[in-house]
């Protein structure tokens, strides 16, 4: 572990990847590889020996802090002489279109399930959250999928606010990629869950109001911990751009899918095709609304060019 530059006032304390994996020595995995090819995304780069050396030691970290939470929570409750009995934490999961925020907060979910309690971790994306194809369309905003006005931020909201306050059957709507639009009526119940692990680009944003002015409730006054998974845009964009086409001969090949007229685009048309909305819509997304969001994380992941974690960023402060 080392402190912050010289000089300036950092408030991490960083560590390298020895020094983080140390931080769970003796402790076994509970996934096998298959496992893991099973709840890594499309291109994400991952093997076990990566699990144990970024992912098992931040599973502990979060494991600690839900004990000590729900202490605080038992004598606060003792104290008021309120009757509800948990509510959930929750954890924040951050970062870019294409950095790999899907396969970080499915491994969380599949450690922290397995921890030592068998917590119960449900699993919420903050697509569901997308404004409908038709609104989006309405507005002028199909091209702007993924900026913070792209969503329901006050559905959002609502439902964070419902799921910590400890009701019973909270209900999210659900994105389908494929289609490339929200799933009319489908909806993913949250039932009091030990741990919600909300994933999405939007959810370290403080949001605005219509008036221009700073709401008074920030998301982030719902979370009990928040993880950024960050990049250099160069990596990513290549990351996105090899996706794309690997989506082109796999998801876009259903003539169902939305993104089904790239399937016939030739190896340097889907590489040109990928470099133009990474350039119209994620590359600006993630400078403009992203990036700026990342020193509000209690804890960042640096990736390196090979999507392995490089460097474990910690709030001290
Ligand atoms: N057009 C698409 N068709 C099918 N799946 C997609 C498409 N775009 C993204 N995905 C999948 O959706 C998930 C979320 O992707 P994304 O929002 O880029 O976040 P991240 O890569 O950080 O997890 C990933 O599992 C990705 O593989
Ligand atoms: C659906 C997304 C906005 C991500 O949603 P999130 O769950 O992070 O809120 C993103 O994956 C996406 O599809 N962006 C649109 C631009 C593109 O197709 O690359």
């Amino acid at each position: 572990m080392t402190a912050g530059t010289r000089g300036s006032i950092s408030p991490y304390a960083v560590f390298d990847r020895d020094s983080w994996r140390a931080l769970a020595a003796g402790s076994s995995l509970p996934l096998d590889a298959a496992d893991l090819d099973d709840l890594a995304s499309l291109g994400d780069r991952i093997d076990l020996d990566e699990v144990a050396t970024v992912y098992l030691p931040l599973a502990r970290l979060l494991s600690l802090h839900v004990a000590a939470s729900r202490r605080l929570w038992a004598a606060q409750s003792d104290f008021l002489g309120d009757t509800t009995a948990k509510v959930p934490f929750v954890i924040a999961v951050a970062g870019s279109v294409a950095v790999g925020k899907s396969t970080t907060a499915r491994l969380l979910q599949t450690l922290l399930a397995a921890t030592p309690g068998a917590h119960r971790v449900d699993l919420i994306t903050t697509d569901g959250f997308l404004l409908p194809n038709a609104v989006l369309e309405e507005r002028g905003l199909l091209g702007r999928k993924g900026f913070p006005e792209s969503y329901d931020r006050r559905a959002l909201l609502r439902f964070l606010a419902d799921v910590k306050s400890g009701r019973e059957e909270v209900f999210a709507p659900v994105y389908d990629h494929q289609s490339y639009d929200i799933v009319p009526g489908q909806v993913q119940a949250v039932d009091r869950p030990d741990i919600l692990v909300l994933e999405g680009l939007n959810v370290l944003q403080a949001g605005r109001r219509t008036d221009g002015s700073a709401p008074d409730i920030f998301l982030s006054d719902f979370f009990d911990f928040s993880v950024y998974v960050d990049a250099a845009e160069a990596d990513i964009q290549r990351w996105y751009v090899e996706r794309f086409l690997a989506l082109r001969r796999t998801a876009f090949q259903n003539r169902a899918a939305y993104f089904h007229r790239f399937g016939a685009l030739t190896d340097e048309q889907a590489h040109e095709t990928a470099l133009d909305i990474w350039a119209a819509v994620n590359g600006p997304n993630l400078r403009d609304n992203i990036a700026p969001t990342r020193s509000r994380a209690r804890l960042v992941l640096q990736k390196s060019a090979d999507h392995s974690v490089r460097r474990v960023l910690l709030r001290k402060l």
